[in-house]
């Protein structure tokens, strides 16, 4: 059967397709290359470039390629720009998801795995995060997630659509280097930046009621949270009509932007510039952190990789870009 991955072309799209064309299964690209890029997709692989907000041209994907399901991660993910500009991301994010919804029953595509995120959880007050946590999102962004949530619920529920929604918690590191984030709007890679720029990287707040006074994250490998898609493209393919799985995809396991910090100019052999703190950033939970049991016991997944695996896999893809 041939696997839809929207946004293949990205940075968590193009390790999905790494892992499920390594696992068999037969994948085709569909990409607007917005901020996705040609180069990450593999010459055998497919490529449609193309909206997801295009109806048509989804279902004639659908036919053309014969999909029998779909792997949903194109989306718009800054948490800071869904701020300013709510109704470009709510478009994007939740009506692109509508139409792919409307292509996917129009043509009888019934199997779907969404990119999700732990920003549906906003500032969760646990110590680890479970799926049935409440959802409190902070920021456009988090709405657009857990509404699409809801969404592909309610089509599980009225038209027998299979559908899991995975989500991520904080993705790091690159399976290559050629396939690593080009973005620097995260921990690791903003740290990448400050220090190439020879100055001191920044910890947002250490007056948080943490350890170490920093904000804590439970940073996943890229390529864990794609073998975690190719474990529940599996599962639905035996799963009945109306399936509908919730899974949070981290290791269970809690870093403070100190450690991480720390560990970074380890890695860089940069331990010459310590860190500086500066205010708090606004909108940051102190504390986000899984509980990774039900994907575990769902799906018999569980993380493989480590944060020095992060960290290295990291550094190596933004020498690569930056020589
Ligand atoms: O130069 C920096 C950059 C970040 N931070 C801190 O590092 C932590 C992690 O920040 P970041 O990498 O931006 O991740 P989050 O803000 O935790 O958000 C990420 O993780 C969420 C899921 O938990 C996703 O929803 C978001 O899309 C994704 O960006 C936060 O406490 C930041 O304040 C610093 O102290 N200094």
């Amino acid at each position: 059967m041939n696997w839809l991955v929207t946004g293949g072309a990205g940075y968590i799209g193009a390790h999905v397709v790494r892992a499920m064309t390594e696992g068999g299964e037969h994948v085709v690209v569909y990409d607007d290359l917005s901020t996705g890029a040609a180069d990450r997709v593999p010459a055998d692989v497919p490529l449609v470039v193309g909206s997801v907000l295009d109806q048509e041209l989804l279902e004639r994907t659908f036919r053309d390629h014969d999909i029998a399901g779909v792997v949903h991660i194109a989306a718009k993910k800054q948490v800071g720009e869904s701020v300013e500009r709510p109704l470009y991301y709510y478009r994007e994010n939740v009506t692109g998801l509508q139409t792919l919804l409307e292509a996917m029953t129009a043509v009888g595509v019934d199997r779907l795995v969404f990119s999700s995120s732990a920003a549906v959880y906003g500032m969760p007050d646990v110590d680890l995060v479970t799926e049935d946590t409440p959802c409190v999102p902070m920021s456009p962004y988090g709405e657009t997630k857990l509404v699409g949530e809801w969404l592909i619920a309610a089509a599980a529920r009225a038209h027998g659509l299979k559908a899991a929604a995975l989500r991520y918690f904080n993705v790091a590191g690159a399976a290559t280097p050629e396939l690593s984030d080009s973005g620097a709007f995260n921990l690791i890679p903003m740290v990448f930046e400050r220090l190439e720029a020879g100055e001191a990287p920044r910890i947002f707040g250490d007056d948080y009621a943490t350890p170490d006074g920093t904000c804590v994250r439970d940073y996943i490998h890229v390529a864990d949270i794609a073998s975690a898609h190719l474990a529940a493209a599996r599962r639905l393919a035996e799963a009945p009509a109306g399936t509908s799985l919730t899974l949070n995809i981290g290791r269970g396991e809690g870093s403070s932007v100190r450690q991480m910090v720390d560990r970074i100019l380890k890695v860089t052999g940069r331990e010459d510039l310590a860190p500086e703190v500066t205010a708090r950033r606004p909108g940051d939970p102190a504390r986000v952190v899984a509980s990774a049991d039900r994907i575990h016991a769902e799906l018999g997944w569980s993380a493989r990789h480590d944060l020095d695996d992060m960290i290295e896999s990291a550094w190596l893809g933004w020498r690569h870009r930056h020589g």
